[in-house]
């Protein structure tokens, strides 16, 4: 685990010295637009076509912000729009790599051997954490974003007239209520489980536990007569909140400490895993394996022992009966 300084790599743990115990997320660093007619986006600067066959996504499939992207490639029937390569789940002291392994997918672009080369490819001086996903331009020679919200977005629309399914999961009249639950969500769940797994001091531990706990109860309650986040239709915002949820047993209860209940004591909040589990092509993009690896092999100072615990055994297959809500 490390980041760039100045284009140079540097093996640093995050410095919750400076913020108290607590975790501390950094922006991304590149947030531009891939649009229809490559005009500027919300962020950024333009130049970024939606072409077929110019993208590249880089991920982890142990990730659940690059998870995001992957659900949304493979949904979006992106597959054969835009290429991707996957990192090794191990990330040790140079940060991400193609070391070979199961799954992994090396770089045929930039033909790094470390992620970070993808970004000193794109910036030769950046400084920041290297993270996944990246989606990088291979007609500009650069990535157009590192912040997974956003990569999301741009696949959930820009593509659609070269060849991706129509289907949206941001229907317009639920934007405003799609936003506001990502938020509450990112900070408590997709976030929360970060801050109570990497904090350094007992309390900078039990606050964000707490407002996790409360807000897996909330949303337990949101889904006892609703389907899915919203009503009927899966969005965005489910999306969002899978990611976590289908890493939480296996991981987030025992490596990051959030073991107050688990989600297969939520009878809501399993079903509706298990229901958004069983959406066609879904269960191709979690890789039970990478996650456990990752997680448990790559924080030292939290596992020192780097044992892969072997269970939960969990059944994501079982039926859910959540279509007569
Ligand atoms: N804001 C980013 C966060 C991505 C992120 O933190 N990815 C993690 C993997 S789960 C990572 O690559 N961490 C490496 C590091 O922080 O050094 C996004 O959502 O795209």
């Amino acid at each position: 685990m490390g980041l760039l300084v100045d284009g140079q790599w540097q093996d640093k743990w995050y410095d919750t010295d400076a913020s108290g115990g607590r975790f501390e997320r950094e922006d991304a660093g590149f947030r531009n637009w891939v649009t229809t007619d490559g005009s500027a986006g919300p962020t950024g600067k333009g130049g970024f076509k939606a072409e077929a066959n110019r993208y590249h996504l880089y991920v982890s499939l142990a990730c659940p912000w690059a998870h995001r992207t992957t659900i949304y490639r493979k949904l979006k029937g992106l597959e054969d729009i835009i290429s991707m390569s996957v990192v090794h789940p191990f990330m040790g002291d140079k940060g991400w790599t193609f070391a070979e392994g199961k799954g992994v997918i090396a770089d045929p672009i930039v033909h790094a051997r470390y992620l970070y080369e993808v970004y000193t490819a794109a910036k030769s001086d950046y400084t920041g954490r290297v993270t996944v996903p990246i989606l990088w331009d291979k007609k500009t020679n650069t990535i157009v974003s590192n912040e997974s919200s956003e990569i999301i977005r741009m696949f959930n629309s820009a593509f659609d007239e070269v060849g991706a399914t129509t289907s949206n999961f941001i229907p317009p009249e639920l934007l405003a209520e799609i936003d506001d639950i990502n938020t509450f969500v990112y900070s408590a769940v997709n976030n929360g489980v970060y801050k109570a797994g990497f904090a350094t001091t007992q309390e900078a531990y039990e606050q964000p536990l707490t407002t996790l706990f409360d807000a897996l109860d909330t949303l337990e309650a949101r889904l006892a007569k609703r389907r899915y986040l919203m009503g009927d239709t899966i969005t965005e915002a489910d999306w969002r909140l899978f990611t976590t949820l289908v890493r939480f047993d296996a991981v987030y209860v025992g490596h990051f400490k959030c073991n107050i209940r688990r989600i297969i004591d939520y009878p809501n909040l399993w079903g509706y895993l298990r229901d958004l589990y069983q959406v066609p092509g879904i269960a191709d993009t979690v890789n039970m394996n990478h996650i456990k690896q990752h997680y448990y092999t790559s924080h030292a100072n939290i596992n020192p022992t780097r044992i892969i615990p072997v269970g939960p055994e969990l059944d994501f297959t079982t039926a859910h009966n959540r279509e007569q809500l």
